[in-house]
């Protein structure tokens, strides 16, 4: 553990000491009366990295030239454009190549996912969601039980903070899911909470689902290349994520998505199908009878989104050199040091409600206002800082271990101390 104090020498030397710190001169910072933004929102939106351009230009350069013959001809063919994320993105999420594939988007996908996954009988019809789930899930979720004619009241288990706390006990979320047994279906749980930063125990939570018969499912959207994991080994049913936080996929890019190999590779197990998860062999043969690819492709619909997905293409360049493990290490140490900083700040009343403990969260801490959160909010934007404010009361404040810097983190200290 490094000894951090309040001086701009001590962030400068750990810039010096990063190996992960060239990675920062490949991306494009906005700009605030002439210098770079402190950057610390790229859990909501990454920033662009440099080669990006390039990559987009190539595409369009194929269209221009090659039209309908790209499909085969493209410096990346199109036909199998998801193929090529699939190494990098296995890699981040803990999978095989062949567990994973993009498509869609990320609420899209989960009900996709959902529909394969969940198969409510009179017996077994709950899904167990974390409470303050993001909207756009627990929306997905209440319109599936819908679909299903269930009562969302009596179909969803929402797993709350006990009295007075602000985040979930491993402990309460196993017990829940050992209470609800046999009538629980479906865990589906956000692997990092975007409110309060909290990230959960998957594999205990995959154990635990499993041992009553259920399927465990996860939202990965603030996990992805922000934390490392293990989909694969922790027996993890499925998942899904956005491109467009950590992975710099830019905005409304390609989603991902896993399926663990057990029913990726059985052709029986249900999905909504289209063309594009069938067999290249076959897929122009144009005949009746859909026979998926035996891959979480097989999960793929729709033709390769190539301007949506070329951007993340690009992106996972850096994901490789860098290392999902690098930047975990290298994350931790900049996000302890955010938090010692934020400790040495009498001026400014707010309590940290993201864990502690490393181990329970990634690169984000969610900062609590009693009051004043959203006009301090607007005045860290007026000073050039970029986070965002989620209703109730919290900044959320994410350096990104790969284009942030110890000196960014120091910035943003220095601000908040000088200014506030
Ligand atoms: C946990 C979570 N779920 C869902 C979404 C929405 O995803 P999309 O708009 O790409 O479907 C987001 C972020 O926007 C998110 O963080
Ligand atoms: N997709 C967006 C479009 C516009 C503004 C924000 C987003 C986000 O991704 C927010 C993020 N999911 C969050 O955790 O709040």
């Amino acid at each position: 553990m490094t000894n951090f104090d309040t001086s701009l020498f001590t962030a400068k030397q750990l810039d010096e000491q990063d190996i992960l710190a060239p990675f920062k001169r490949q991306f494009h910072f906005p700009k605030h009366q002439d210098t770079d933004v402190i950057y610390f929102c790229g859990n909501s939106l990454g920033l662009q990295p440099k080669n990006v351009e390039a990559a987009v230009l190539q595409e369009l350069s194929d269209w221009k030239n090659l039209a309908i013959s790209g499909f085969a001809k493209a410096q990346n063919p199109w036909l199998t454009y998801q193929e090529y994320l699939k190494p990098t993105l296995a890699n981040i999420v803990g999978a095989k190549a062949d567990e994973v594939t993009v498509m869609n988007t990320l609420t899209v996908n989960l009900h996709l996912l959902m529909l394969s996954f969940y198969k409510p009988t009179k017996q077994r019809f709950k899904i167990m969601m974390e409470a303050g789930a993001f909207p756009s899930d627990q929306y997905a979720i209440e319109t599936l039980v819908k679909h299903f004619d269930l009562e969302p009241n009596d179909a969803i288990i929402e797993i709350e903070p006990r009295e007075g706390e602000k985040l979930l006990r491993t402990e309460d979320i196993l017990s829940a899911i050992a209470q609800h047994g046999d009538s629980l279906a479906v865990v589906m749980f956000g692997g990092i909470n975007y409110y309060t930063g909290q990230l959960f125990d998957m594999a205990a939570i995959t154990d635990a689902a499993h041992k009553v018969g259920a399927i465990a499912g996860f939202d990965l959207a603030h996990v992805v290349g922000n934390v490392p994991i293990q989909l694969h080994d922790w027996d993890v049913d499925f998942a899904c994520w956005c491109n467009y936080k950590y992975l710099n996929g830019g905005p409304g890019a390609i989603g991902g998505l896993y399926v663990h190999e057990k029913y990726a590779s059985n052709p029986s197990t249900p999905r909504l199908a289209g063309w594009w998860g069938n067999e290249e062999a076959i897929r122009f043969k144009m005949e009746k009878g859909f026979v998926p690819k035996t891959t979480a492709s097989g999960w793929n619909i729709s033709t390769a989104q190539i301007l949506n997905t070329v951007s993340l293409k690009a992106s996972l360049e850096l994901f490789a050199d860098a290392t999902i493990e690098r930047l975990r290490e290298k994350s931790i140490q900049l996000t302890n040091y955010l938090e010692f900083l934020l400790h040495q700040l009498p001026n400014i009343q707010f309590e940290i409600i993201t864990p502690k403990n490393v181990a329970e969260r990634g690169a984000q801490l969610s900062l609590y206002f009693l009051e004043n959160g959203k006009a301090i909010h607007q005045k860290m934007i007026d000073n050039g800082i970029i986070v965002d404010y989620r209703e109730p009361g919290v900044i959320r404040v994410a350096p990104a271990p790969m284009y942030c810097s110890f000196e960014d983190v120091y910035r943003f200290y220095a601000i908040l101390r000088d200014h506030f």
